[in-house]
């Protein structure tokens, strides 16, 4: 098994508040794995230091190996890391179809005279973008919405399309920062199967950051528990619904 993501003692300080506390974790090729803890808890800042939203205070943070920590965002998609927000980023009144191939064409190359002219590599690229965007909107159940504005989808779709726009960034690892937040009960369990089945069919390494519990220990066999920063339990669902910090910490989040 081969190490796709680790995190070795990571440090992240914003000014006083350490949002991230000697976090040290490693997801390997093909996992499903799931980060989880109360509100507050430092989640979305992992996120943002594997992302190189933010530098990390002290630490260190490889893919495949790799130090990362000084990448910024583009080099890091590039090497094959993509991510989902919790609060989507959609470009709303484009159709669901342009919102999938703008990302999708940030893998293409060519000069400026061909982006001006829409000619030569330009126009052979974007009917290819077309095709395969069109494909991986039928495979996330969203192609007969291809031509409607992303704004005016219902929320759950909104979703459905974030997580296309990142896959077609052709990633290795993706990120999905809460996925089912603001979905009922019905549309997490499509959601479910549609990150199951993404998982299998694009052979991706997947980290989801989630709320929803049920979720996270149905689908997820390694989960990663963090609360105030520092990692608090990780293991199977079974270890970490027994654990009592874990407990403890979610108790504390309803009282
Ligand atoms: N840019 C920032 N500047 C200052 N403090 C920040 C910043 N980003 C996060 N924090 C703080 O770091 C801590 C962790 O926040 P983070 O958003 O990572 O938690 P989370 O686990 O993702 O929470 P939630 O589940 O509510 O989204 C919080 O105390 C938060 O206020």
């Amino acid at each position: 098994m081969s190490t796709v993501l680790e995190l070795k003692n990571v440090n992240k300080a914003f000014g006083g508040v350490q949002a991230v506390h000697d976090m040290s974790f490693v997801i390997n090729r093909g996992e499903l794995a799931g980060l989880i803890g109360p509100n507050g808890a430092g989640k979305t800042t992992i996120f943002n230091l594997i992302t190189g939203v933010y530098d990390v205070t002290s630490g260190d943070i490889e893919f495949k190996g790799n130090n990362i920590n000084k990448l910024k965002t583009f080099q890091v998609i590039s090497l094959g890391i993509a991510r989902t927000f919790q609060n989507l980023r959609l470009f709303a009144a484009s159709s669901v179809l342009e919102n999938v191939m703008t990302a999708a064409q940030q893998h293409y190359k060519y000069n400026f005279f061909e982006a001006v002219s829409h000619l030569g590599r330009w126009k052979s690229k974007e009917s290819a973008t077309r095709k395969e965007s069109m494909e991986l909107l039928e495979r996330v159940g969203l192609a007969d919405r291809a031509d409607q504005a992303a704004g005016t989808l219902p929320y759950g779709l909104q979703r459905r399309l974030e997580i296309a726009r990142a896959i077609s960034l052709k990633p290795e690892l993706l990120l999905l920062d809460e996925p089912a937040a603001g979905m009922n009960a019905e549309e997490v369990e499509q959601l479910n199967h549609l990150i199951t089945d993404i998982h299998k069919d694009f052979n991706l390494t997947i980290l989801l950051i989630e709320h929803h519990m049920d979720m996270v220990m149905e689908i997820c066999p390694h989960i990663v528990c963090m609360n105030f920063g520092a990692k608090i339990a990780e293991g199977t669902p079974e270890e970490i619904q027994s654990h009592p910090d874990v407990l403890k910490a979610y108790l504390g989040e309803e009282e």
